[in-house]
């Protein structure tokens, strides 16, 4: 991608992250599966060729630039879009001037491809929404956008965008709808990320699809 393109910045929750996989993972185990679903949002990044900053609540050992930010997530990412680079770490990354992509770290299904459809929106906003009424990434080319996630937050953005006079646009992507959440969402990976770090993760740990009883979920054999 160009100059011109998007930095994107990627929320990173490291401690005790996933808390609704509980009834699968241990803590540890969330822990470790939401950093290798950073690494495969990282890795699609890379390969898409765009600037990318880790924005994490603590450090976290990456190959991507790191900033530290351990406010919430709203008042973190809002930050961001204002242009502050406080928390950057060795080696700092670009200073988000231009437009700023906002991908969450918990789509290991995100493809190159998929991203670049996002980061290319030449709407004021454009959102790749999750769901059941959540934001998994956006691409904020006008500078007076601010978030606000958790709850209805797609509903919320949208709204956001039509007060403040803003186009919204949105991406229909399968790829970008689907972070893992839930028990079900591994279903997902395990079917549709094949060779992702995140799903050889979750293969290791005994979570496999069964279909037992007509109906598909994720299952843990130990
Ligand atoms: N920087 C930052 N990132 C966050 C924070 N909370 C969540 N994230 C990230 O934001 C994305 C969406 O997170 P959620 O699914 O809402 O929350 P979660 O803590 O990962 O999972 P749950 O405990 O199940 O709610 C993921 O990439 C998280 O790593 C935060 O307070 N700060
Ligand atoms: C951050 C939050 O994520 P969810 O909890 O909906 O996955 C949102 O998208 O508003």
């Amino acid at each position: 991608m160009t100059d011109a393109d998007p930095h994107v910045i990627v929320p990173f929750d490291a401690v005790d992250p996933k808390t609704r996989l509980s009834p699968l993972l241990d803590r540890a185990e969330r822990e470790a599966l939401a950093r290798t679903m950073l690494t495969d949002v990282l890795a699609a990044l890379r390969e898409l060729g765009v600037d990318h900053t880790v924005l994490a609540t603590a450090p976290v050992d990456t190959p991507a630039p790191v900033a530290v930010d351990d406010r919430s997530l709203t008042t973190a990412v809002n930050a961001r879009l204002a242009g502050d680079t406080v928390g950057e770490v060795e080696p700092p990354g670009p200073s988000p001037a231009g437009p700023v992509g906002v991908v969450m770290a918990d789509l290991p299904l995100a493809t190159p491809g998929a991203l670049r459809r996002l980061l290319s929106g030449a709407a004021d906003v454009t959102m790749a929404p999750g769901r059941a009424g959540g934001t998994n990434a956006l691409c904020v080319c006008d500078p007076t956008f601010r978030v606000d996630y958790h709850g209805t937050s797609c509903r919320d953005h949208r709204e956001a965008a039509r007060r403040g006079g803003l186009e919204l646009a949105t991406v229909d992507s399968f790829r970008l709808a689907t972070d893992v959440d839930e028990p079900a969402d591994l279903v997902e990976v395990l079917l549709h990320a094949r060779g992702t770090e995140s799903a050889v993760w979750l293969r290791e740990a005994g979570i496999t699809v069964d279909t037992g009883d007509g109906r598909v979920t994720a299952v843990r054999d130990r």
